[in-house]
């Protein structure tokens, strides 16, 4: 195609058929690099929009795009997206029923598919079945693309590595000449370079965009509890009250809710916990004092996910606010969430940005709390050791590889605990600085440190256990609770 027939393309499918009136910065070239025919590899905020750099070629070029998604949550998230827009999409994973199964490979076996973008599980990847389709299609030439998302996932160094990833290289060496587009919001220097490496890409004709990962509307907020005095569930009531009789007891706001028939309750939120039954339990809690909570984790049925994550979605009464483990979120996309609470102290650093990105995407201000304890620190910690000793979620080959990817893993959760307990710095700065950004971000405000610099001191004072106190619960034989989900 043309350069200038895909900028005239590519500004017209933008308006036609994504409903958007103008590019976010950096898209349009990055959708131009893709239709180039060049690998592309995307590191950008949250919610920067970067599904539309593989959507909108796919719908512009002729064939399919292949596109490697990590969680069935967020492919049934984008899917149902795309086919309110109209576009042919489809995904094969665990829970395609038969005859929807029968049809998608009907239209792959044919040679030509209608369908544009085909989302898939990296595991559906390593199938023999897929794999021979995947060959038809090219011999046809119709094989237009591949859309790796979340691509950290394929870094034994990122927060979310799963071991499937690493056979992606399978598109490079099978079908040279097909571009390959990867995206993250997460990845560190190391883990880039692992995932252009693990993918078989060429450094010297990848072209590479690398944006900010900030984002302004999210205002930080950490709220210090201990074991002992556990603030959590009174605060969080006391806080999310506060914001339903803002909106009720605003006459402009009233009136507002009540013209487009929206509830004063209806504030959509995210609660992430580190374990099922916590989850199940503080969603019942919730729930208890007539809050609409309902719980989303990998214990319950697909069927169940997926319902409780339709209504969410569809921001239904008795769903404002899904309680979760990490088996949601990410790259979930719904635009009107106002907060995102960390209940415990997330596994890492990336796993904090990223869950907490969750929040504000359609622009407007959005809180990202974290409840922050010493004691959890220490579990945390000892977790991550725990797991260092048994090489646990280590794939890489001898002893020098597991030990560094261990030692990769506990630093970032350190970096998350500097990030608890540091009060000389903007919270938007040190997030940035993880990520390897020189230049400091723009905070108008949003977070303890720029909002209340004395303030942060003192509750971090008083709110934390001491060191010593600390220490004497770790003694303790019930000290260490239930593991990670
Ligand atoms: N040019 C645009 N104009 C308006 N809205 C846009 C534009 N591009 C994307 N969006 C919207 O921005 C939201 C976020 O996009 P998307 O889900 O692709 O983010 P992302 O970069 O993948 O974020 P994350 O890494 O957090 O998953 C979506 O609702 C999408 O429709």
């Amino acid at each position: 195609m043309s350069l200038a027939k895909a900028r005239f393309d590519i500004d017209l499918t933008l308006r036609r058929v994504f409903g958007k009136q103008s590019f976010r910065p950096y898209q349009r070239d990055i959708i131009l690099a893709a239709l180039s025919g060049q690998d592309v590899f995307v590191q950008a905020a949250t919610s920067f929009g970067k599904s539309l750099c593989f959507q909108l070629p796919a719908v512009i070029d002729h064939g399919i795009t292949i596109v490697v998604s990590p969680l069935l949550a967020l492919m049934t998230n984008q899917v149902a997206a795309l086919l309110a827009a109209d576009i042919p999409v489809a995904t094969l994973n665990s829970n395609t029923p038969p005859p929807e199964r029968t049809r998608i490979l009907d239209d792959l076996r044919c040679g030509h598919p209608l369908t544009r973008l085909l989302y898939v599980t990296p595991e559906f990847c390593l199938t023999d079945s897929f794999r021979r389709h995947l060959t038809t299609i090219h011999t046809q030439g119709e094989l237009s693309r591949i859309a790796i998302d979340e691509a950290h996932c394929i870094s034994e160094w990122g927060h979310d590595f799963r071991p499937a990833y690493l056979h992606l290289s399978y598109f490079r060496h099978t079908f040279p000449s097909v571009p390959i587009i990867c995206l993250t919001a997460t990845s560190t220097p190391t883990v880039r370079t692992d995932i252009i490496s693990t993918l078989a890409l060429n450094p010297a004709k990848l072209k590479v965009f690398t944006t900010s990962t900030s984002r302004p509307n999210l205002h930080y907020e950490l709220r210090f509890t201990s074991d002992a005095t556990d603030i959590r569930f009174s605060n969080f009531l006391t806080w999310l009250r506060a914001i339903h009789a803002r909106r009720s007891t605003d006459p402009a706001r009233a009136l507002e809710l009540s013209h487009s028939k929206q509830r004063a309750t209806a504030v959509s939120g995210i609660i992430y916990t580190s374990t099922r039954s916590e989850c199940s339990s503080l969603a019942e809690r919730l729930r208890a004092q007539s809050v609409g909570a309902a719980p989303y984790h990998a214990g319950l049925s697909a069927l169940e996910r997926a319902d409780c994550q339709r209504k969410w979605l569809a921001s239904e009464e008795g769903y404002d606010i899904i309680v979760a483990t990490t088996a949601f979120g990410m790259g979930i996309d719904k635009e009107d969430v106002r907060f995102v609470v960390h209940w415990c102290l997330p596994k890492s650093f990336e796993g904090y940005y990223q869950e907490a990105g969750r929040a504000g995407r359609d622009g407007k201000a959005a809180a990202c709390v974290l409840f922050y304890s010493r004691e959890e620190r220490d579990r945390g910690a000892w977790r991550i050791s725990k797991d260092r000793g048994a090489g646990a979620g280590s794939w890489g080959d001898g002893a020098g590889a597991k030990e560094a990817q261990g030692k990769a893993r506990a630093k970032s959760f350190q970096k998350l605990v500097e990030y608890c307990e540091q009060t000389g710095k903007c919270q938007h700065r040190v997030i940035s600085e993880y990520f390897g950004e020189a230049e400091a971000p723009t905070c108008d405000l949003a977070c303890d440190f720029c909002k209340d610099t004395k303030g942060l001191k003192k509750r971090r004072e008083e709110g934390l256990a001491s060191e010593e106190w600390v220490s004497t619960q770790r003694e303790r034989s019930d000290y260490y609770g239930e593991g990670y989900d």
